[in-house]
Order: structure tokens, then sequence, then C-alpha cells
């Protein structure tokens, strides 16, 4: 057993007696009610999850572990003479609970430098599918194919007790997240790239040879991909990639199906793809008003036509936030000190000062300021990757380390099949004239 699976297993004994405890003495408090619109209404609001590897605050934004994202950039372990922190530090975070010190991140590396193997059958399934494909659907259907290689699914196959469970899943975790960079740049290079691949370099980190396999070795774009990928890794439990990912391992369909699930969820325009429709949105405007940096007053103008065609302005709005996402501040943060002048990213900074105003005078909208998804484009077509199609793929490969070490949670803490009640519109119209109880046992 490696010295993650070593640690791992220490921290989850300590936690599940901890947990066993805590519903010993107190499982039976309310944490809270539920109304009738809450049901109606996406179950905002609804605490009905755990999730231990990041806390979603609606003022303070996310927290993995405790750690607010301007303490894990000053924290986590850098790539050499980097700037930005090591993803890996961020999936060790999640899993063992503390910080991990360089040996740790480098030790991760190493690992999934090992394991990130692809077998062959996997890109002759992505080939199949026409070029015209989305990307996310060829990400998802070549996580699909990737299943043949699943651990857990032949232990269960085979009869495995469980409290081992943890372990397959955590082996089927570290191959997945190890993996996910060779396809999502196999498509990148296939869709994009003439299929001209390029092959990984066994000398570096994750995120770096992500951007590298997809063709782009500027040292400002590989502190990007780690920036990247380190923020856009979890966002609690309730999430749409992260609730389909969690709900789908609950029936113990293996890492690879879970994901996939996730991943599905992640390709929504509501949700991931707001990436891609924010760019998308941005080219169309300067392409109607023929300018590549719109002034203020007309980008006023092109917020209020999208509101009055009845469309959501993408990358602007949240489920759980109340403030501007600490993900967005952050890259502009990486925007003011590597690309200022940049007329794309000046747009994006000029919409976010004309937006929230806007959304606010709705009076609907409960939260007007912009999401992670606002800004992250902007970035990466500055360093020349346009195809905004692309962009959720991105998102997925750094998602994965937060679904997936959440799996490893999942059944290292034992929790069920997850299967809430639901009522029918009669039940409920029968229960409020007394006739009828709607609520299961
Ligand atoms: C990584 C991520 O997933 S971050 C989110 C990415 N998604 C986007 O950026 C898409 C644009 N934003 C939205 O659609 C929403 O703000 C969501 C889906 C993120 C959150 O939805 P909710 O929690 O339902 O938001 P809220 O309670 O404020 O919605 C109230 C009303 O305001 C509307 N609204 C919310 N955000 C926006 C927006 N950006 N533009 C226009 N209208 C909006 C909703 O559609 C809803 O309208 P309705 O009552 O006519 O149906
Ligand atoms: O928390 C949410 O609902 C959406 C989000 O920002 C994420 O998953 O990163």
């Amino acid at each position: 057993m490696g010295i993650l699976k070593e640690r791992f297993k220490a921290k989850a004994d300590a936690d599940n007696a901890t947990i066993k405890e805590l519903l010993k003495n107190h499982g039976t408090k309310k944490i809270g009610e539920v109304t009738l619109s809450q049901i109606y209404q996406g179950m905002r609001g609804i605490t009905g999850l755990v999730s231990e590897t990041s806390l979603l605050d609606a003022q303070d934004g996310i927290r993995f572990r405790g750690y607010s994202i301007p303490e894990l950039q000053a924290k986590l372990p850098k790539a050499p003479n980097g700037t930005e922190p090591l993803p890996e530090g961020i999936f060790y975070l999640m899993l063992v609970g503390e910080l991990p010190t360089e040996e740790d991140v480098q030790y991760i590396t190493s690992v999934l430098q090992r394991r990130s193997h692809v077998p062959n059958h996997v890109f002759s399934v992505i080939d199949a599918l026409p070029l015209s494909t989305h990307p996310m659907t060829m990400f998802v259907t070549g996580v699909m194919a990737l299943q043949t290689e699943s651990n857990f699914a032949k232990a269960y196959a085979k009869g495995i007790s469980k409290k081992d469970y943890w372990e397959p899943i955590m082996d089927d975790a570290m191959d997945l997240i190890a993996r996910l960079p060779r396809i999502a740049a196999y498509i990148y290079r296939r869709k994009y790239k003439n299929n001209e691949h390029i092959e990984p370099n066994g000398l570096l980190d994750w995120a770096g040879n992500l951007a590298y396999m997809m063709g782009y070795e500027q040292p400002g774009f590989m502190a990007l991909m780690r920036l990247y990928m380190t923020i856009h890794a979890d966002h609690e439990g309730g999430n749409v990639s992260a609730h389909a990912t969690h709900l789908v391992g609950s029936a113990l369909s293996d890492p690879y199906l879970s994901y996939a699930a996730g991943m599905n969820g992640l390709a929504g325009p509501l949700h991931g793809l707001a990436n891609q429709e924010v760019i998308k949105w941005i080219f169309e405007m300067r392409k109607e008003l023929g300018t590549d940096l719109p002034t203020k007053e007309q980008i006023g103008e092109y917020v209020k036509k999208t509101l009055s065609e009845g469309k959501v302005v993408p990358g602007y709005g949240h489920a759980v936030l109340r403030r501007t996402d600490p993900r967005f501040e952050a890259q502009m943060e990486f925007g003011k000190k590597h690309m200022p002048d940049d007329p794309l990213v000046q747009t994006v900074w000029n919409i976010y000062e004309v937006v929230p105003p806007i959304l606010k005078s709705l009076g609907k909208i409960k939260n007007p300021w912009p999401n992670v998804d606002a800004h992250s484009g902007a970035l990466l077509v500055h360093y020349g990757l346009v195809e905004y199609e692309f962009y959720t793929v991105l998102f997925a490969v750094s998602r994965a380390l937060g679904v997936l070490a959440n799996l490893c949670w999942d059944r290292a803490l034992g929790f069920p099949l997850e299967r809430p009640k639901s009522v029918t519109t009669r039940a409920v119209k029968l229960w409020l004239e007394g006739k009828e109880e709607i609520w299961g046992d």
C-alpha cells in the first residue's frame, strides 16, 4: 500500500469513528426544515448531503478542507520555478485532509505518470465518432470506453467485502485521473489540430503535461493550466456534477461510470458548459458591434437585448454564492499579472462592471455577480486556445479531482444507496386537504 492509501485509510478510520459517535449522540437532531416551495424549486437550500472535500459559503466562497483559494495559492507546493499551485496538491488535501509537502506532491505526480497509459481501444472508440461531435460527448464516450479497466468492477464481480470497497475505488480514481489528460489532449488534437498527436512528456507534472500534449508549451499557459485545474476541482457536494457522480456511485457503479454521469451534467449550459457560452456570447457581441473592445454602454445594451430574448447572461448568477466567485477573482488576478492589455480580458472586466447592476434591477436574480465561468475562456483565448467548445473538457479534467476524491470518501465512510422520496402534485394536494400522508416512513 502506498503512502497515499495509508494516510487516507488512517484518516478514514478516524473519521468513521467520529461519525459513529456523532450519530450516536446527535443522530435525531434536526438540521433544517423543508418547505413545499423548495421541493418544486431545485431543492435550493436543503442540506441533504455530506461531502468532506470542500464547503461552500454564500459569502466567503469555497474552502477546501478549510482553506480558501488565496490561501491555497500561497500554501500549496508549486512546480519548479512555477507561480501557481500544483493540482496534485489539492487532490492530496481533499483525500488526506492536510496540506501536502513538496515530496507528497511529487509522489502523486509520479504515481499519475506511472498510471497514465490509455489502451488503444479508447482512441478507436473516439475515432468512430464524427469530427463534428461536441468535445464533451467525445470525452464522456472515451471515459465510458475506459471502463473496461475498472478494478472495482472486477473486484465486485469476484465478491469483494464491503469494508474493502474503498481500495479498488481509489485505484480506479487514480488511474482515471492519470489518464484523463491524455484523452482530453487526444480529442483536442483530433478535432482541431489535424489529428496530429503529441506523446506525453515524462518530466512534466499532471497539468503541465496536459498543456504540453495539447500543443501549448508557453510557460504562461502551463501556469494557467495549474491554476485552472486547482480552482475548478471541487465546489462542495450539491453542484450537478458532484451530486450526479455521488448519486451514481451510491449504486456501486464504478468510478468510470459515476464520473461519466457527473460529466454529462457538467456538459449542461447552466453548469460547466457556461464557460463556452460566455466566450461564444462575447464573440457574437463583438461581431454584431463590429469591434474588439465594445464600450460599457454598448455592453449594457447587448445585455438588455440578451435578457429581452429570454436568455440568461452566461457566467453570471449562482445557486449558492451571493458574491463575486473567488475563482473569478483568482483568474482576474492572473489576467492582471499576465495580460492586462488583452482586449478580450478587458471586455470581461468591463462586463463585470456593467452586468451586476442590470441583473440586480430585475429584482428576481438572487446573485447578480460573476461565477468562475465568466472569466476562464478569455484567459485561454489569450494563449491561442480559441476553440471554445473544448473548454468544458478542461473543466471536466479538473473536476475529476474533486468528484473522485469524494467517491473514495463515499465508499470509505460506507455511505448507502442514495434514494430520496418524491411526491406527485396530486399527492401534495391531497396532503394539503388532510386526506393523504405523503411522507414515507
Ligand atoms: C460552474 C458553474 O456551474 S457556475 C454557474 C454557471 N452557469 C451560468 O453562468 C448560467 C447563467 N446563470 C444561471 O442560469 C443561474 O444563475 C444559475 C443556474 C447558475 C443559478 O440558478 P438559480 O439558483 O435558479 O438562480 P436564481 O434563484 O437567482 O434565479 C431566479 C431567476 O433569475 C434568473 N437568472 C439567474 N441568473 C441569471 C442570469 N445570469 N441571466 C439571466 N437570468 C438569470 C433565473 O433564470 C430565474 O428566472 P425565472 O424565475 O424566470 O426562472
Ligand atoms: O456550485 C455550483 O452549483 C456550481 C459551481 O460553481 C461548480 O460546481 O463549480
